[in-house]
């Protein structure tokens, strides 16, 4: 069997491993790592403190080496809080670790007990994950899939927490507890193990959260455009083709409008390129207020933005570009004189992919453009395309 020293040296070993994985997270803009890194390095000298704290004195034995393995759990809830999106505020925690370590100087130097000592250490260690506990199930409504790593924290924190009751219920009740720390008894070499690693299977859990939201962020990157946040391009095609799957199998009908912003390239070179990113924006939340919630705005590009509609039909979709062109238009100033040009065209039987229906409504919106801007026009079959409303 592992000596208890040998047992504190794998436990910090373990937190050497979290604190290198740790490391490659840190550049990722995911909140909470910096806690988990310091949770690393207190573990690591607070396992290497408990291993050889003897041989230094008894304040590094007793003081020292439980105020630093008590300080590793807290910023690991602290991690925890700050994945989970939660302010921690400081100064009660560190109100508790300073009741910790009194109440350790207590049963060091007033009554020097090693039953009470462990004892308190077990409770706090138990208190600690039952609150990251409690602050995974407390953002339950947030939690997005997959549940594993909720459900993996969880148990974790469940079986720290009963592990270190245990323990102190076994050092208060039961029989043959041990009287040192480093005692190589059975039992303790269990719990000392079990209790060494909950620390970095705890950052272990966090880990796979903070993965999960890097995942979500570069999803969110890849589906958003940066500057507006609407829908990006690739998002444009996977819902488009998404829609056009779900219109085949309902055999209803689904719209897309192709809106190009008139004379844009003229407000970025007279007024400057911050100008002309205020009116994308101001265009967006034109936009956002008359769509219905199925509906997705997408920038394909530039100045180039496109409409999806499902459930909507030619005439249903020409009624939209109209309001918004109009809308634009009246909100001229802001708009820095920019007008919409807006192609409209539906899905056909015959369309089985969205290049068809994209090509329409391109081709009328390129109408719009020719006959003079600031106009929606609306495909038609084996003619020039149809002009919905001309500019006042
Ligand atoms: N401010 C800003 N400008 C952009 C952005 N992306 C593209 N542009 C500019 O948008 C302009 C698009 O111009 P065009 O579509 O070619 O021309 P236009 O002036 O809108 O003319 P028409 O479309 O023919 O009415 C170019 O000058 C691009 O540099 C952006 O994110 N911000």
């Amino acid at each position: 069997m592992l000596s208890t020293k040998e047992i504190f040296l794998i436990a910090s070993l373990l937190c050497f491993v979290s604190y290198l994985i740790l490391f490659s997270f840190r550049e990722d803009g995911v909140k909470g790592i910096r806690q988990l890194l310091l949770a690393s390095v207190l573990g690591m000298a607070g396992n290497i403190l408990y291993a050889y704290g003897r041989e230094l004195s008894p304040l590094f034995a007793f003081e020292i080496a439980n105020t630093v393995y008590a300080s590793a759990p807290l910023a690991v809830f602290v991690g925890y809080r700050h994945l989970f999106g939660r302010r921690t505020p400081s100064r009660p925690l560190f109100l508790l670790l300073a009741l910790f370590c009194a109440g350790i100087s207590f049963f060091h130097y007033v009554v020097d007990s090693f039953s009470a000592r462990t004892m308190l250490a077990s409770m706090f260690q138990a208190g600690v994950a039952l609150a990251i506990g409690h602050t995974v199930l407390s953002r339950r409504a947030a939690w997005h899939k997959p549940l594993y790593p909720k459900v993996f924290i969880l148990s974790m924190c469940a079986l720290v927490a009963g592990g270190h009751l245990f323990r102190a219920l076994w050092q208060l009740y039961g029989t043959r507890q041990p009287v040192s720390l480093l005692e190589p008894s059975g039992w303790n070499v269990i719990l000392l193990a079990a209790g060494g690693f909950a620390l970095p299977v705890l950052i272990f859990g966090a880990l796979l959260i903070a993965h999960r939201r890097i995942v979500l962020m570069a999803e969110y990157a890849a589906n958003h455009d940066f500057l507006t946040g609407v829908w990006s391009r690739r998002a444009f095609f996977e819902m488009g083709e998404h829609e056009l799957a779900r219109a085949g199998r309902t055999g209803l009908p689904m719209s897309l409008l192709l809106v190009d912003l008139d004379n844009f390239k003229a407000v970025n070179d007279t007024q400057g390129h911050d100008r002309g990113d205020q009116v994308l924006m101001e265009f967006v939340s034109h936009v956002r207020h008359e769509l219905r919630v199925v509906d997705s705005l997408c920038r394909l590009g530039g100045d180039e933005f496109a409409v999806l509609m499902p459930d909507t039909d030619l005439p249903g979709a020409a009624a939209l570009a109209a309001r918004l062109r109009a809308k634009v238009d009246m909100a001229r100033e802001r708009m820095a004189g920019v007008t919409l040009s807006i192609g409209v065209a539906t899905l056909r039987d015959r369309d089985i992919d969205l290049k068809a229906l994209i090509k329409r409504a391109d081709i009328a919106l390129y109408a719009a453009k020719e006959r003079g801007r600031n106009r929606v026009f609306l495909e038609q079959e084996g003619t020039l395309p149809l002009v919905v409303k001309h500019a006042a």
